[in-house]
């Protein structure tokens, strides 16, 4: 089985827009589990401008099932989750000033400074998983790393396959057997949604968890208009 955990972000974006706590983040993570979903992740930026990291305090309490943060590993970042211990923290290589994640590590250059944080994090409880492009170099290169897992970023597969490519999974497929081979656990996430979900976990052994924000939220907003237009008419009537 695969665990879906849900990205709230954009909840805290939404709330964000009117300056009040409508809709109310804590309410919408309770109610998300309650819907059967078995984690929540959290992507805290540096600018705050979905999630605050005060968001990231109050959710310990709420999240009963898969905590997971994400973020890059900067000094505060850092800190926050130690303090927090969530489920898991997933490292994200993504710049301050980024619209939303674009890229994984490079595992290679970058082994010794996430092998660094990596045990830092495992001293304290926190399972590990760093954000990577589908490049089998870079699975081998996660391997050394120590992490517990990987988090395959699926842009590239989503862009592709909404596109009619159904052979952007083949990378994937392989990085999955990879890992699988080196002992590393598989997650996955970007743009993942209702078009692409069932394909990509058919195509992905040993997939065990997929983060979806972006799209789940949109999907959710659309799939409850007609129910809330309607809510609407009959009160106007
Ligand atoms: C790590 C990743 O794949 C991102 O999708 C992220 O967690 C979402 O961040 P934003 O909501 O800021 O786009
Ligand atoms: N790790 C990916 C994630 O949490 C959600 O990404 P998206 O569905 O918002 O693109």
């Amino acid at each position: 089985m695969t665990k879906l955990s849900v990205n709230i972000n954009k909840i805290a974006t939404l709330r964000n827009a009117r300056g009040g706590n409508v809709p109310n983040l804590i309410q919408v993570a309770k109610d998300v589990q309650r819907f059967g979903a078995q984690g929540i992740t959290i992507h805290p930026r540096p600018d705050e401008r979905h999630i605050r990291y005060q968001d990231a305090y109050d959710l310990k309490s709420v999240v009963t099932t898969e905590y997971n943060i994400e973020g890059n590993p900067m000094d505060s970042f850092l800190d926050m989750v130690l303090q927090i211990q969530p489920t898991q923290v997933t490292l994200v290589p993504d710049s301050v000033d980024a619209i939303t994640s674009n890229a994984g590590w490079d595992t290679v250059k970058h082994k010794d400074y996430l092998a660094e944080i990596i045990s830092e994090c495992k001293r304290n409880h926190i399972r590990t998983s760093i954000f990577v492009d589908p490049e089998i170099a870079m699975i081998e290169g996660a391997a050394k790393t120590g992490t517990d897992r990987i988090e395959l970023y699926t842009e590239a597969f989503a862009h592709q396959y909404s596109l009619g490519n159904k052979k952007a999974i083949e990378p994937y497929t392989a990085c999955a057997v990879r890992a699988t081979q080196l002992g590393i656990g598989i997650n996955a996430g970007h743009d993942l949604s209702l078009d692409n979900i069932q394909f990509f976990k058919e195509h992905i052994p040993n997939l065990l968890e997929v983060s979806i924000g972006h799209a789940l939220i949109c999907e959710a907003i659309y799939l409850g208009l007609e129910t809330v237009v309607s809510q609407y008419l009959t009160k106007l009537k």
